[in-house]
């Protein structure tokens, strides 16, 4: 029996929504809570609007999964029950009632564990993985760029500069990524001593060249996208020696507009090595214990294959993701359908927390 065909009419999609089986990939029966699977949601009202579009939450009925929206306020226990719990809402507080429901409710994957994030929400160590990564096969390497952390003091910057042996210009980048739009508030410094105006905590990091187009690398569990943006212009040697100051710059690579059909040189805009970005997602999921994530990802210009991670985003904007609806719900399928196989006592490649 192949579960809720989008072609079918709604009385057999509510018939078969009350059913208490249900198919999945793998060619097995599997028996789920009435109703399909429950994903409990705990997002931003920006978040429900770009990620719960009626075309996920149709196709996701139709495969037999049901969005629940999730009362911060009351709780965890007394709603659902959850077979999976989606969430990125900020707060200390918050995080200790999802630590706790994981604890007394291991039967429920939350996505992802809350310990987790934080790795990725301080850009002091949201690139420390892919640094200890050190990616070097034959498509390509993979680093980070050379980074300063300023936690206090601004006088002290341009000798911290100079002692570290950083390279001008440099990216300035607010230490905490808290969902704020203060937090995404980025500058260019030509010279040291200018990024004195700067409030830490920050950190400083070495601006590659890149040809102005970079990569965003979406990774749902095992699933991997790539998408182009544009991105900040290189700077040229001339440009840095004449000019001097901090200068902020926008959300360039955040636009709708997406750079993949614009008019580029093909030295910059071939998407990187789709064997490299497997490898590199699959360590950094395991790594990072993350299974929703995004990477910001350049090629240095005039290299083939010298790739920089310079952002990980928990969480990202899926809803720019081409064909993530169909993506997103295979996921979520899948993750019950390892569930129920470690019930039964198959062995899973993953553990699932
Ligand atoms: O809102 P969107 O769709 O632009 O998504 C933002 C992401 O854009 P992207 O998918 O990478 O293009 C965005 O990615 P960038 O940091 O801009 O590369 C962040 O993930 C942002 O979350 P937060 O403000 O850091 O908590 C994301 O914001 P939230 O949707 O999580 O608020
Ligand atoms: N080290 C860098 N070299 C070149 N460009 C950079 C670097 N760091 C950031 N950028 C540019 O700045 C943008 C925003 O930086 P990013 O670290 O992704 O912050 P955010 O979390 O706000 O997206 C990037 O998308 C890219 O265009
Ligand atoms: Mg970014
Ligand atoms: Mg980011």
């Amino acid at each position: 029996m192949r579960l809720l065909e989008e072609t079918q009419s709604e009385e057999e999609e509510e018939r078969e929504e009350t059913m208490v089986a249900q198919k999945l990939g793998g060619g097995f029966t599997q028996p789920m809570t009435k109703g399909g699977v429950v994903v409990g949601y705990a997002l931003t009202s920006k978040k429900i609007k770009s990620f719960l579009q009626p075309k996920l939450e149709g196709l996701a009925r139709n495969k037999g999964i049901l969005f629940v929206a999730i009362d911060q306020h009351r709780p965890l226990s007394d709603q659902g029950p959850f077979d999976i719990v989606l969430h990125k809402l900020s707060g200390k507080e918050w995080r200790q009632i999802l630590e706790d429901y994981r604890q007394t409710h291991p039967e429920v994957t939350v996505l992802d564990p809350p310990d987790a994030i934080q790795q990725v929400y301080n850009r002091q160590f949201m690139l420390q993985e892919v640094a200890d990564l050190n990616l070097s096969d034959a498509y390509g390497t993979v680093g980070v760029p050379r980074q300063l952390v300023i936690k206090k003091d601004p006088a002290s910057i341009p000798d911290a500069v100079n002692k570290a042996g950083l390279r001008l210009p440099l990216v300035a980048k607010p230490l905490v990524v808290d969902g704020s739009a203060k937090s995404h508030e980025l500058s260019l410094a030509y010279d040291q001593y200018s990024l004195q105006i700067l409030e830490p905590p920050l950190v400083l990091q070495e601006f590659v060249n890149h040809g102005g187009v970079l990569f965003k690398v979406y990774v749902v569990g095992e699933a991997i996208k790539v998408v182009r943006r544009f991105s900040l212009p290189d700077v040229s040697k001339r440009e840095l020696s004449t000019n001097a100051g901090v200068f902020r710059f926008p959300r360039v690579s955040c636009a709708a507009a997406s750079a993949d059909d614009a008019d580029l040189d093909p030295g910059i805009a071939e998407l990187p090595p789709r064997p490299l970005l497997e490898r590199l997602a699959r360590e950094l999921r395991r790594r990072l214990g993350l299974r929703l994530f995004n990477l910001d990802i350049i090629r240095e210009h005039g290299t083939r294959d010298r790739f920089y991670v310079i952002d990980i985003n928990y969480f990202p904007g899926y809803g720019k993701m081409p064909e993530y609806e169909h993506i997103f719900t295979d996921f979520l399928l899948s993750l019950v359908q390892s569930k129920y196989k470690k019930r039964v006592g198959k062995p899973v490649e993953e553990p699932l927390r």
